[in-house]
């Protein structure tokens, strides 16, 4: 059921939109569940029926308030919201400040309604969203800087008084954009292909080719003889590509030089940068977990061009973390490589800040910048506590670089086979640890089917233990399951299903993945083991009968049930069967484990 504090907000919310008056009509009442009962314009998540994902009362004859500290400032709720509809009613007032703090709202719509005042700088806070219409109401000032947001592709905002100077929007990232009909003034932004003077008309303040008024002369159109001046005159133009000119071949000096001191000292110097100039020619061997090398610092690691172009273009997606962060800062910044995988090298990054980040740079991967981008939108929007989210990530043809939280407390895989952590991993834990994704992969696999995303590499190694010692998935959606992906052993798993190439088998192929992680957790050996194959040897122990050989001689000794190991096993062993169609969906497999947990529990509370 829906927390009580939820369903309170959610009926305040309500009544201030209605003017101060409950609505009875509308079903939301103290005796009813909002996600259980039909409460008008409710829409819940599909699994558990608990957390309100939408709220849809677009044309609903609402005249009142828009409350937003009674949606926002309660947390599990200003957790789940994704959607707010209210277009098309009669709601006055201004929109409040606490909006920022439903920060995981992917679209707001405002749009046909009477809305005034200034729109809150806080706005821009909503990272998340990617529709804001707020078009046809009598808002004014200036536009808080939206175009901080990453992903907002519809920006509506036309009839309304709108002033200032618009925000430098990337518009080839926009489906729709229209700022038409307000005070705006200034240059628009770049236009690229769909948009046209129509996003822009009846702002007689704004200027740019698109508009033909030429933005160099708004303040001084006339020059002294009458005649309109031309902007930039052709001895100007020639005059400063001189500069230029003379400016790169002194900066391309000056790199040069710096390139070739730095190599030299980067001779005895075992710090591997993020992106060292010659990484191409370093030998793909992997660095154990465990490599400390010196730190040191380095200036140059990445030829300037690039870096000048990129340090405006890494994408930002959890501001307070890693707010201001630009990619040639990542490429400065002291690293150490942690790994390097048939797709890619994972460093740890020492921010300015005293901050640890792990930084994934992927090279050669064919997918174009846009679809990387919205790739990466899907996987945040979803949106689960134990997907470990990328704070930031960077795009370019030749490479993809994604910024994560370091996780001091390492992988499940270190923490099974870790000989240093003196640590038990009892079997309840392990248990937990296995509902625990389960259930966050079924919820990604649930919100991620239509776009095909699935998790792509999943392995014990991507599994992180945050500070609580939670399981937290990491490098979701990285990887792109193909036709040679499968014919080829993934994750270093000796067998592996045959070539299936759908979106559809990318799923199959994690359950896959999560059935080896079980099999992990319950024997305690490691997937790869000098040629044995767990699966094989599994596989072999069962066929004889059920036995408690295969399971890991710690949990034996500490007395975990058989019964409940074994029924665990028969999920593990159905994740991971050759053929893909019968294995279970990820779903079945956080319900089967969930009831196995269950029992477990049972059996603390009532065995002495
Ligand atoms: N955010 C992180 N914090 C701490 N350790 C991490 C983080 N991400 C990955 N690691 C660890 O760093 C090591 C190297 O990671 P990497 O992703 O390169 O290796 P992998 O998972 O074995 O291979 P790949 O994912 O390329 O198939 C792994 O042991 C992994 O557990």
């Amino acid at each position: 059921e829906v927390e009580e504090v939820v369903k309170r907000s959610l009926i305040n919310f309500l009544a201030k939109l209605n003017g101060g008056q409950p609505n009875p009509s509308f079903g939301w009442t103290n005796d009813t569940d909002p996600c259980k009962d039909n409460w008008k314009g409710v829409i819940c998540d599909r699994q558990t029926k608990t957390f309100v994902r939408r709220i849809y009362l677009s044309q609903t004859n609402l005249s009142g308030v828009f409350d937003a500290a009674s949606l926002c400032n309660v947390p599990p709720l200003a957790k789940s919201l994704i959607h707010i509809k209210l277009d098309q009613n009669s709601i006055v007032g201004e929109l409040p400040a606490e909006i920022s703090n439903c920060r995981n709202l992917v679209y707001l719509l405002l749009g046909r309604n009477r809305f005034h005042g200034n729109l809150p700088d806080a706005l821009a806070k909503l990272r998340a969203l990617q529709r804001l219409d707020i078009s046809d109401n009598e808002f004014s000032g200036n536009l808080p800087n939206l175009s901080q947001i990453p992903f907002l592709t519809t920006f509506l905002a036309q009839y309304n008084e709108l002033t200032g100077e618009l925000p430098s929007f990337d518009l080839s990232n926009f489906v729709r954009f229209n700022v038409s009909f307000n005070d705006f003034i200034g240059p628009i932004p770049v236009v690229t292909g769909q948009f046209t003077e129509s996003s822009f008309m009846d702002n007689p303040g704004l200027c740019g080719p698109l508009l033909k008024r030429d933005c160099y002369n708004q303040d001084d159109s006339t020059s002294e003889d009458g005649k309109k001046s031309k902007g930039v005159s052709k001895d100007e133009i020639l005059m400063y590509s001189g500069y230029g000119l003379l400016g790169l071949v002194f900066i391309s000096i000056i790199i040069y030089k710096l390139v070739k001191r730095n190599k030299i000292e980067e001779k005895d110097d075992s710090v591997n940068k993020v992106a060292s100039a010659d990484d191409d020619i370093e030998k793909p061997t992997a660095v154990s977990s465990d490599h400390k090398s010196a730190m040191s610092r380095s200036d140059l690691s990445v030829n300037s061009s690039e870096s000048a172009m990129a340090s405006t273009s890494l994408v930002i997606l959890t501001s307070p973390v890693v707010n201001g962060l630009r990619f040639d800062d990542l490429l400065r910044a002291p690293a150490e490589l942690l790994g390097r995988g048939k797709h890619g090298s994972l460093y740890k990054v020492i921010c300015e800040n005293g901050m640890f980040l792990a930084v994934k740079r992927i090279r050669n991967w064919a997918i174009s910048s846009s679809e990387f981008k919205q790739r990466m939108q899907k996987i945040y929007q979803a949106n689960h506590p134990n997907i470990l989210p990328a704070l930031a990530f960077y795009s370019s043809r030749q490479e993809k670089l994604l910024v994560y939280e370091y996780q001091q407390n390492g992988s499940l895989s270190r923490f099974l086979h870790g000989t240093q952590t003196g640590q038990t991993f009892d079997w309840m834990s392990r248990l937990s640890v296995a509902a625990t994704i389960a259930e966050a992969l079924a919820f990604m696999h649930q919100e991620l089917q239509p776009d095909g995303i699935a998790h792509g590499n999943l392995k014990s190694s991507n599994i992180l233990l945050n500070k609580n010692m939670e399981p937290c998935i990491s490098e979701y959606g990285l990887m792109v399951v193909d036709d040679q992906d499968y014919s080829s052993p993934v994750n270093g798993y000796k067998i592996m299903p045959k070539p299936e190439a759908t979106a559809h088998n990318a799923f199959k192929l994690d359950v896959y993945g999560f059935g080896m992680i079980l099999l992990e957790l319950l024997t305690g050996k490691l997937v790869q083991n000098n040629g044995t194959d767990l699966t094989k040897w599994v596989h072999a122990v069962v066929r004889e009968e059920w036995t408690v050989e295969v399971f890991d001689k710690a949990l034996i000794s500490e007395g975990a049930s058989e019964e409940r190991m074994v029924n665990l096993l028969q999920v593990a062993i159905k994740c991971v069967n050759h053929t893909a169609e019968v294995r279970p969906t990820m779903n079945q497999i956080a319900v089967m484990i969930n009831t196995i947990k269950e029992e477990e529990e049972r059996s603390l509370v009532y065995d002495p």
